[in-house]
């Protein structure tokens, strides 16, 4: 007889007001697999790893570890049961070292000195993730970064990891270094499950696939013998259209100018973070911004919305399309004006998490229709106008009166990036809009991009989703230590030769036609 599963689900259902998260799910993770878990925003697919991790306990339903049930009633019972989980956010301390972030809340593992540093290069080596213990968090890259929180969870004595969407935040070089270490943890003898909307990433890592669709499992396939159509298809219970050729929707008239911008660390005689940024975003034209995260892109973005002190001049046309020197403009007024936002950190500047959907409708733009009426808040349109853009967005919920909180990640996308479109911006900074969106989501994003870009929206796109840029953009250009480094052509560029353009690595390639001026 076969080797039970490490973990199987039977039966699994949790409810929360208004909706069924999980129902019915069933699931058996055999031993040494890596086995993804994919599916549709709101799918459940979170639900059923918080319940595997003890944050959360199912109304109904058991658990099997090894074949034993087990309650799981906290994160600490799941890892003393051996389920580790590494988050999609760092819960990293910038300014302590491998060694303390990785010891700390374990100290009884292996003290915090010699044995703990022999032990995480132990485990360094063993997994192929070597790690210098004394190095400080804030020096270490994306990937690197990763693999602390990984070696965290080994150091814990996890057996089982689960990592939800891990490669959200990884060039395509370190997405493979990960895929690598993860194989390495399968043959060392652990298993591990992972959440993902990254279809042929998972196809190429995965042992075993299982899709979720509306709350329950609803089929487990072995990875080699799907297609990523056939996943989508499995994801949302029907055939999808095909893409085609979009025509250029890019004018001459320049909607968004950025000239010599540069921001500074903070203090005097501090180092530029953004350093001469000089740019050109004309209507109809989408501008990719293509970097390792933390080469300044965050600040560029601040500094086109005016939420942070910049030298340089930032440009912008009105709806009316005279070009305007907004420079010395508070952020509303350029909100006013037609600037359109979806931000990076969609839980701190874009969403109040705890009010209802209605009232997130409204944030940052209550001094507009729907929202408003002269100096009145109309709360009555701003409810219908939530409604709309449910429905349009396809955001699924109860209904308008639930908390920002209550939504699955994906949801709470759409619903700002919904939000963002319904004023017509004349320009949009969007930074990573489609983070955590399904693909089906995506697609939908991207249509409702592409409509405005043909009236004339100029966006200046930050993703991360080297897919995403390539596919959405009309130029690219590379961003590394704050300046602009190169221009490539989305047309010919390959994810790779993107990824390599973006850590410097290879200098211009023959994709890249050099830093336009
Ligand atoms: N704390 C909560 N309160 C109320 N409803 C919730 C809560 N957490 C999740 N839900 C609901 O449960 C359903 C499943 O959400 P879940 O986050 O598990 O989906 P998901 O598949 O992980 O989605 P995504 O891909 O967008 O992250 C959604 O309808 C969501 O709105």
């Amino acid at each position: 007889m076969d080797t039970p599963p490490v973990i199987e689900l039977r039966g699994i259902t949790k409810r929360f007001p208004g909706v069924v998260a999980n129902r019915d799910v069933t699931l058996a993770v055999a031993p040494r697999t890596v086995h993804a878990l994919v599916g549709e925003n709101g799918a459940g697919k979170s639900t059923l790893m918080k319940i595997l991790y003890g944050m959360q306990r199912p109304d109904e339903g058991v658990i099997l570890l090894g074949g034993a049930e087990t309650v799981l009633a906290s994160p600490a019972e799941a890892i003393a049961a051996g389920i580790g989980m590494v988050h999609q956010h760092f819960m990293l301390a910038d300014n302590l070292t491998v060694l303390e972030n990785v010891v700390i809340g374990a100290e009884k593992v292996a003290g915090i000195g010699e044995r703990a540093r022999a032990r995480i290069r132990e485990l360094g080596s063993r997994y192929g993730m070597r790690l210098e213990p004394d190095a400080l968090v804030e020096t270490l890259g994306v990937g690197d970064r990763q693999r602390v929180e990984i070696l965290k969870v080994l150091y814990r004595g996890a057996t089982t990891i689960i990592l939800d969407e891990p490669t959200a935040v990884l060039v395509p070089q370190e997405v493979d270094e990960l895929f690598d270490n993860l194989r390495e943890l399968t043959r060392e003898g652990l298993t591990v499950v992972f959440i993902s909307h990254k279809l042929d990433e998972v196809r190429a890592v995965a042992d075993t696939i299982t899709v979720m669709r509306r709350g329950t499992t609803v089929s487990t396939v072995r990875a080699a013998d799907v297609t990523s159509r056939q996943l989508a298809e499995l994801m949302v219970g029907s055939e999808l259209p095909t893409a085609g050729e979009r025509p250029s929707t890019v004018t001459e008239r320049v909607a968004l100018q950025l000239d010599g911008v540069t921001v500074l660390a903070g203090g005097a005689g501090s180092r530029a973070i953004v350093d001469g940024v000089s740019l050109t975003v004309h209507a109809g034209e989408v501008l990719g911004i293509a970097g390792v995260e933390g080469n300044g892109q965050a600040e560029l973005v601040d500094a086109v919305l005016g939420l942070r002190d910049s030298a340089g001049t930032v440009r912008m046309v009105d709806a009316g399309g005279t070009l305007h020197d907004v420079s010395a403009w508070s952020t509303r007024r350029r909100r006013e004006a037609g600037l359109g936002f979806i931000p990076e950190d969609r839980h701190r500047q874009a969403l109040l998490l705890e009010a209802p959907l209605w009232e997130n409708r409204m944030l940052g733009h209550q001094t507009q229709a729907p929202n408003s009426r002269g100096v009145l808040l109309d709360t009555r349109n701003a409810k219908e106008d939530t409604r709309r853009i449910v429905a349009e967005y396809d955001v699924r919920t109860p209904g308008i009166d639930v908390t920002a909180s209550a939504l699955s990640g994906g949801n709470q996308q759409k619903l700002i990036v919904g939000r963002e479109m319904s004023h017509h911006p004349v320009v949009l900074v969007a930074a990573h809009p489609t983070r955590g969106v399904d693909v089906g989501a995506q697609a939908a994003i991207w249509g409702h991009v592409r409509r405005a870009q043909e009236a004339g929206l100029a966006v200046l796109l930050i993703s991360a989703d080297l897919d995403e840029l390539i596919g959405m953009s009309d130029r690219i250009q590379v961003v590394l230590r704050g300046r602009l480094v190169a221009e490539v052509d989305p047309r010919t560029v390959t994810p790779e030769q993107l990824g390599a353009a973006m850590t410097g690595a290879d200098g211009p390639s023959a994709a890249t036609t050099g830093a336009q001026p």
